[in-house]
């Protein structure tokens, strides 16, 4: 059962705003609404979110997040629609029940730090919890540990003003993190942070992630922020969601014209990953056979290599057509000798980081799980079209040589 989960919910802001719910579903826009002084901040929204993960809601300016993620911890009631959280709805909830469902289930960190400035760090770290009537020494063991967890062990009898930008909005998440509760709202949290602070605070949210698999409603209206963190992004404009979908949905195959014209300056090689080009090889060669059916099916398919793997399907190199080709004349009947090492690369790997590996590999890369499975194959041409016109003048400026080689793709023995 999805975490959150939400059905054709209307927030509308005006006075009978349930009228303004019932225009909008004859078909009524919304600057005709606005016209009457209605403002329609949510429209016909329905999306659901599973539990763990990063769920992105973005959208320019006015284009309802806020509101849609403030009714999904209560402050704000839907005007129609069904919105559940944690398998309660929350229009149901009376405010005892509102300040349960914030208290215990849904955390919020803001973009602007909301920090207590004449409380220490520690005190700022526990503050939800002492909200929630946790006792105080309990109070400061959370908050210890969640200062941990963002980096900022030791610095709980800090004043916020001692600290950094960065380093406010890591007690902002701390708090969040010592409340405890399975979902963490966070609205713009990164926007007022410097560009490599920023950074660096999206790629620790994602280890975060991973580590305590809680599930995060993030907002930003920066699409290079979503489709950073999100595994899934809902891409809002004029109150409605348009799309739903992970990065490589949204990029490979955006739902209108909006969402084309949005993404379309996104530099797609740094979202797109070795798994979203990489193809079915069109033949494989078994370990046990020789270069005669090597030689073979290289003609069949008109390949000039192929891909050698064990009956698990673990890759253990490549033969070319040039080598089998000689050891067909020469009479050699095994591969012994003819296997070469394959340039590979894990599946998640950003596309923009293939290009080193593949620039000189004359056969195509490999893309291989982590026991080695062969998962399928990128040919040169493949990665550059993905790579693409627009991409390549950033493309020749990544270092290249062995040790970038080292890193972004191994070789596999023969
Ligand atoms: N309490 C309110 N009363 C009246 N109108 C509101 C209220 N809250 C939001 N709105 C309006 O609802 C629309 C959506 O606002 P919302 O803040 O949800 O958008 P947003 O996408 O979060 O934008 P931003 O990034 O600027 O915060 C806007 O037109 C806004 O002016």
């Amino acid at each position: 059962m999805p975490l959150i989960e939400a059905h054709d919910v209307y927030k509308v802001f005006g006075r009978k705003p349930q009228r303004a719910v019932e225009r909008l579903r004859g078909g009524a826009s919304r600057e005709q609404l606005r016209e009457d002084g209605y403002t329609a901040a949510v429209i016909d929204a329905s999306f659901e979110v599973e539990q763990g993960g990063i769920f992105v809601v973005m959208g320019l300016s006015g284009s309802g997040k806020s509101t849609l993620i403030r009714m999904v911890n209560g402050l704000l009631s839907p005007t129609a629609g069904s919105l559940e959280v944690a398998g309660r709805s929350v229009s149901d909830l009376d405010s005892a029940g509102l300040r349960a469902l914030r208290r215990d289930k849904v955390s919020m960190v803001f973009q602007h730090f909301a920090l207590l400035p004449h409380r220490t760090v520690g005190e700022n770290a526990a503050y939800g919890l002492k909200v929630q009537g946790v006792n105080r020494a309990e109070r400061e063991k959370r908050a210890e540990s969640a200062l941990e967890l963002v980096g900022l062990g030791g610095w709980g009898a800090s004043l916020p003003g001692e600290l950094s930008g960065g380093m406010r909005q890591r007690v902002g998440l701390a708090r969040a993190l010592a409340a405890d509760t399975e979902v963490l709202l966070m609205d713009e949290a990164f926007s007022a942070l410097d560009p490599l602070i920023r950074r660096e605070m999206q790629d620790q949210l994602v280890e975060l992630q991973h580590r305590l698999d809680k599930t995060i409603l993030f907002i930003t209206h920066d699409l290079n922020e979503a489709m950073r963190l999100g595994d899934q992004i809902a891409m809002m404009r004029d109150g409605r969601i348009v799309q739903v979908g992970t990065a490589e949905q949204i990029l490979n195959d955006p739902a209108n014209d909006y969402v084309a014209q949005f993404v379309q300056d996104v530099d797609r090689t740094r979202i797109l990953t070795a798994s979203s080009v990489m193809e079915p090889p069109v033949a494989t060669l078994g370990l046990e056979q020789g270069p005669r059916a090597a030689h073979r099916l290289m003609r069949e398919h008109q390949v000039a290599s192929l891909m050698v793997v064990d009956r698990n399907r673990r890759l253990h190199g490549v033969v070319t057509d040039d080598a089998t080709a000689a050891a067909v004349t020469r009479g050699v009947d095994t591969l012994d000798g003819l296997i070469t090492p394959a340039v590979t690369t894990g599946p998640g790997t950003a596309v923009a980081e293939l290009f080193t590996a593949a620039a000189d590999s004359p056969v195509p890369l490999a893309v291989v799980a982590e026991d080695h499975r062969l998962l399928g194959v990128i040919p040169r041409v493949t990665l550059l079209n993905a790579l693409g016109a627009g991409a390549s003048a950033e493309v020749t400026m990544l270092p290249s040589g062995p040790d970038d080689t080292a890193r972004n793709a191994t070789e596999v023995p023969a």
